[in-house]
């Protein structure tokens, strides 16, 4: 009997796989980063093939590492970031373009012109998004209007749309011979195209944005006994395994913090930050800016929903103060620079480079950092640029609390960033509740691998999962009320001259 679970995890930066035994311990894993491509203000780009090239050699590097022999691999589940878009030709392979990814903003216009006629809140009722240059539909008609061709080969069947894990499961599954062209509802739900209470593509929305269905992948469930396919023999697995585990990463990273029931939720410190709360077996549309999305889905069971704050820069932020800057020469090294200043000197960072995603959806607002003096030194900056992820979390907690009617009374965190400690003690300090991180943090992995073995029949039951949860840290909130919101205050005045920037 198989006895080893394999999760694919194709994130913004990087593309890990990481292989568990029965009793979810990691045996090992492998992790690549790949190129983002900037060619213009606001544009951001990965190579799919890259991707696909990365994803081989990890799987490839993690098999080497556990020693496992692929036929011990019961199930293969894959996650991924949310929304990226991938055209590509069945015929061969060849993408049509670069991928756009969920950070781009060039759908603006179009997005402005979609909005026109009944607002951004048009396709609210039954996508539970606003039009936002953020989700799949808008940036899959840019490349249908703007690559020579495109357009007729999707209308015939031969271009293919895909979110990464629709990409990557199509390669995995046989490419051009025979590949699987299938996504999960929960990637499907940030595309703008499916209908959140059918959970199948809505043909007037696919009319107003002016997609072809033709080039859409299957819907099927996040946890699909029936399986979606299996890998090649002759594929980097070395052998046919079902593949039947699908979920976004911020889903995926849902399942694996345990939120598996109505009440339950986790923010995500990555690229960008995410808040999902589990809100039971019906959507709830938000009134606050949060956005209304599948959960998962298990096998053929009703679908659970979500509500989501998305921020779109995050862990990001570091990056550029990394790479553009060069204030640093690793992420890591943020937390010393900051803890050599004792707080930001009165400095706020907006990090608006893809626009504000939740709760304000302002595509307009560009970045800006204010109330600078002589004072100010490179150790402020690091501060006020980890002080901003926990300024947006703030935002999106407030906006959730209003919207379920009751704010969460601690907050599960997890991904890259949640290694920074002073940013775990101020997000306690400036939300006023408990942070708590868990021993096992690569839970977007683990959420992807669970929904894969649940499939398969190695994790029947997710009692298991909710006994390897286990907390490692704890963050208590320091400041008084006073304290907290006039940190607060100050960084609602500076996200006011931060939108609408552009005219
Ligand atoms: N110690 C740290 N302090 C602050 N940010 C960090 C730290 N370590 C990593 N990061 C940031 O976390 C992000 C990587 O987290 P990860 O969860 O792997 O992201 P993703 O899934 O979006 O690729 C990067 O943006 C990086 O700058
Ligand atoms: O890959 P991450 O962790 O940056 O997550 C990106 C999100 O899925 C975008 O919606």
């Amino acid at each position: 009997m198989a006895r080893y679970v394999a999760a694919v995890d194709q994130g913004t930066t990087s593309t890990r796989c990481v292989i568990f035994d029965e009793s979810f311990s990691v045996v090992a894993m492998d992790q690549k980063e790949h190129r983002q491509i900037y060619p213009r203000p606001g544009w951001v780009e990965h190579d799919p093939l890259e991707i696909w090239e990365r994803t081989r050699d990890v799987i490839r590097g993690a098999l080497d590492r556990a020693g496992v022999p692929p036929r011990e691999i019961a199930a293969v589940g894959v996650t991924n970031q949310r929304e990226t878009t991938v055209i590509w030709d069945r015929r061969t392979g060849r993408p049509y373009g670069p991928a756009i990814v969920w950070q781009d903003t060039r759908t603006a216009e179009l997005c402005e012109e979609l909005a026109r006629d009944g607002g951004p809140d048009r396709f609210r009722d039954r996508t539970g998004l606003p039009v936002a240059t953020y989700f799949s539909g808008p940036k899959i008609r840019w490349m249908l209007d703007h690559v020579p061709g495109l357009r007729e080969d999707a209308w015939r069947g031969n271009a293919l749309f895909g979110t990464v894990d629709t990409w990557l499961i199509w390669w995995l599954t046989g490419g051009p011979d025979g590949g699987v062209h299938v996504t999960d509802v929960t990637n499907a739900s940030r595309t703008l195209l499916m209908n959140l209470h059918t959970l199948d593509w809505d043909e007037e929305l696919l009319q107003a944005i002016g997609v072809p269905r033709a080039m859409l992948p299957r819907i099927r469930p996040s946890s699909d006994p029936a399986f979606y396919g299996s890998t090649r023999p002759d594929g980097p697995f070395g052998a046919a395994i079902p593949v039947c585990g699908d979920l976004g990463d911020q889903q995926a990273a849902l399942v694996g913090q345990t939120c598996l029931a109505p009440g339950e939720s986790k923010n995500t410190y990555g690229t960008g930050c995410f808040l999902l709360l589990h809100t039971g077996n019906r959507p709830v549309p938000s009134r606050k800016g949060l956005l209304t999305t599948v959960a998962y889905r298990l096998g053929e069971s009703p679908a659970a929903y979500a509500l989501e704050g998305s921020v779109a820069v995050a862990g990001a932020l570091v990056q550029w103060l990394r790479d553009n800057l060069g204030l640093i020469e690793r992420s890591a090294e943020i937390e010393t620079l900051a803890r050599s200043v004792e707080d930001s000197g009165g400095i706020y960072f907006v990090p608006a480079f893809s626009g504000l995603f939740a709760p304000h959806w302002n595509s307009k607002a560009r970045g800006l950092i204010i109330g600078l003096t002589r004072y100010i030194t490179k150790g402020h900056l690091a501060r006020a640029v980890l002080e901003a992820t926990a300024y947006q979390t703030r935002e999106v907690v407030e906006a959730m609390t209003e919207d379920a009617g009751v704010g969460p009374a601690e907050l599960k965190v997890d991904g890259g960033m949640v290694r920074n400690e002073l940013l775990m003690q101020f997000q306690a300090d400036i939300l006023g509740i408990p942070v708590v991180r868990p021993a096992f943090t690569e839970t977007t992995s683990l959420g992807a691998a669970y929904a894969a073995g649940l499939a398969a029949g190695v994790w029947p039951e997710p009692e298991g999962l909710r006994r390897h949860w286990q907390e490692d840290r704890r963050w208590t909130p320091q400041w008084d009320h006073a304290r907290r919101d006039a940190a607060y205050r100050g960084w609602l005045k500076a996200v006011g001259r931060a939108v609408d920037w552009l005219d």
